[in-house]
C-alpha cells in the first residue's frame, strides 16, 4: 500500500526543515525529492528527482550491492531497520567519502514504502585523494575507511592490522583528524626504534637524576600527546616491562615519570598498529594477554595493495605527481600500467612509491615503460608481461599469488639495502625482520 500524496508532500517540506542533505526515495532506489540542501551542494544543478540513486551518486547502472559495495537499501530491506554505510559519492566537490544514514518510513500496514536518506561528508575530507592523504576506491579500502569512519568520533583505542607498506600511520592520523582531538596532537611512537632501556623515559619523561646523564627533568610522549592521539607503531615490539606500564595508563589514565612517585594523569586516545601476529605472541607469552584485549577493541585490517585492484592504479597517478618533485611528471605507458596492475607488491603502497621513484629517474622522456620497472622481481613468480598472455591489467592476483617475506628475500638477488628498498623498509625493519624469521 502506498502513503497517500498528501502525506508524502508533507514528509518532503519536512525534509527541507534539515540542514544536511537529505533525500526520499522509494523501494526501487528511485529519488522522489530532494532538500535545499542537497540541491545546493550535491549535484551541479542537474535535476535528481526521477533518478535512481545510485545514477546520480556513483554513476553506476546497477545497484550498488550489485557493483560491490554494500547497499544501505538492500540492508535496510532486510533488516527493518535504519542502516549507515560509507560510500564514496560523485557531488560538485568531485568525489568525497559521506557518511550515510537510511531511515525506512512505513505505511499504516506497517510496510516499508520510502526510505529518507541523510548524507554527511566525513569531516575534514573533500575530494577523492584529499581524506587526510588517504587515496582509494576499491571495495577492499572503502571498506576499511567505513570502520575508519565510525571508530573515528569514539575514544575506543584501535588496533590497525596490515602488511608492512599498507598506510597504517596514515590510517591513524586519519582517525586522529576525524576525531574531535583532531586539534591536538598527533604523536606516533616507532615502539621498534626505540632501546628498553630508554623506552620508559621516552614514553613517560623522567626526572633530573633519575638515572645517569639524566641531567635535565623531560616530558615524555604521552604527555606530548596530551589531550590528542598517541600512535604505537609496531606495538608487538613493546618490552614485556613496559607493557605493565602501558596497561596501568589504559586502565585508569595515570602514570609515573621515570625517578618519580608522583602519579600523573593522561588524557590520550590510543591508536597502535602492528604486521606481527599478536595472538602468536600473546600465546607465545611475549605478549601480555591483558592488555591485547585492552588495545585490541576495535581491529581494522588494512588490505594489502594486491587484494586492491585498480587502486594500484589511482594510486601510481598520485604517487607520480608527489614522486617528480618539481621535475617533468612522467606518464605511464600502457605496459608499465599493466605491469604494475599486475605485480604483487610484497612492500604494499611504499613499495609501489618506492618503484615509481626509481621509474622517474631512469626515464629520460615522459613516458615510463617497461625497461624502467624492475620486471625481474615479477619474474621469479612467472607473471605475465605485456608480451605474452592477457594484460595482467585485466587480472587480480588472489593472496596465493603473493610471496611470502621468506620467498621474496630467498629470490631476491641484490644487496641487504636493494632488498630493504624493494620491501620498501627500512634496513634497521629488515634486519629485525631477518632475524624473526631466522629465529623460527
Ligand atoms: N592509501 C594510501 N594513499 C596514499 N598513500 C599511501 C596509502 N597507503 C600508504 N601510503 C603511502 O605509503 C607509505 C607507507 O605508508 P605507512 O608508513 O603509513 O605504512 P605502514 O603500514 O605504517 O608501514 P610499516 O608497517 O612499515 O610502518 C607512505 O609513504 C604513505 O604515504
Amino acid at each position: 500500500m502506498a502513503v497517500d500524496q498528501a502525506s508524502l508532500a508533507e514528509l518532503v517540506s519536512f525534509l527541507e526543515t534539515f540542514p544536511e542533505p537529505h533525500i526520499l526515495c522509494d523501494r526501487d532506489y528511485r529519488i522522489l525529492a530532494a532538500n535545499a540542501a542537497y540541491r545546493a551542494n550535491w549535484v551541479d544543478q542537474i535535476e535528481v528527482v526521477g533518478r535512481k540513486c545510485f545514477e546520480v551518486s556513483h554513476r553506476y547502472t546497477v545497484p550498488c550491492d550489485q557493483a560491490g559495495e554494500s547497499c544501505p537499501l538492500q540492508r535496510s530491506l532486510q533488516s527493518g531497520r535504519r542502516e549507515r554505510v560509507l560510500h564514496l559519492h560523485y557531488t560538485s566537490r568531485g568525489e568525497s567519502f559521506e557518511n550515510i544514514e537510511l531511515s525506512p518510513i512505513r505505511d499504516a500496514s506497517g510496510a516499508i514504502v520510502y526510505y529518507v536518506e541523510k548524507l554527511e561528508p566525513l569531516p575534514g575530507a573533500s575530494s577523492l585523494g584529499d581524506v587526510q592523504g588517504l587515496i582509494g576506491r576499491s571495495p577492499a579500502f572503502v571498506k576499511m575507511m567505513e570502520l575508519v569512519a565510525r571508530v573515528a568520533p569514539s575514544d575506543a583505542s584501535v588496533l590497525l592490522q596490515g602488511e608492512s607498506g599498507t598506510g597504517k600511520e596514515l590510517v591513524a592520523n586519519a582517525i586522529h583528524q576525524l576525531s574531535r582531538r583532531a586539534k591536538h596532537p598527533f604523536v606516533a611512537v616507532d615502539c621498534s626504534g626505540l632501546p628498553e632501556t630508554l623506552f620508559e623515559s621516552a614514553l613517560f619523561g623522567h626526572e633530573r637524576g633519575a638515572f645517569t646523564g639524566a641531567t635535565t627533568r623531560t616530558t615524555g610522549l604521552v604527555e606530548a600527546a596530551s589531550g590528542g592521539t598517541l600512535f604505537l607503531d609496531e606495538l608487538g615490539d613493546i618490552p614485556l616491562s613496559i607493557q605493565v606500564k602501558l596497561l596501568r595508563l589504559l586502565e585508569t589514565g595515570t602514570y609515573r615519570r621515570v625517578g618519580s612517585p608522583e602519579l600523573r594523569k593522561a588524557e590520550v586516545r590510543v591508536v597502535s598498529a602492528t604486521h606481527r601476529p599478536l595472538t602468536d605472541m600473546v600465546s607465545e607469552g611475549l605478549f601480555r594477554q591483558d592488555l591485547f584485549y585492552r588495545l585490541n577493541i576495535f581491529p581494522i585490517h588494512l588490505p594489502p595493495l594486491r587484494q586492491r585492484g585498480h587502486d594500484v592504479l589511482l594510486l601510481a597517478e598520485t604517487l607520480l605527481d608527489r614522486v617528480s618533485g618539481g621535475r617533468l611528471r612522467s606518464r605511464l605507458s600502457a605496459e608499465a600500467a599493466a605491469w604494475l596492475r599486475g605485480y604483487h607488491y610484497p612492500g604494499n603502497v611504499r613499495e609501489l612509491r618506492n618503484i615509481l621513484e626509481r621509474a622517474c629517474l631512469l626515464c629520460d622522456g615522459d613516458e615510463i615503460h617497461l625497461q624502467h620497472l624492475p620486471v625481474e622481481l615479477a619474474a621469479a613468480r612467472s607473471l605475465p608481461t605485456s608480451s605474452d598472455g592477457p594484460p595482467p591489467a585485466t587480472r587480480d592476483f588472489p593472496d596465493s599469488h603473493s610471496l611470502s617475506f621468506e620467498e621474496v628475500v630467498r629470490d631476491f638477488k641484490g644487496s641487504r639495502k636493494a632488498l630493504a628498498s624493494h620491501l620498501g623498509l627500512s634496513e634497521r625493519t629488515l634486519y629485525r625482520r631477518l632475524k624473526t624469521v631466522d629465529g623460527q
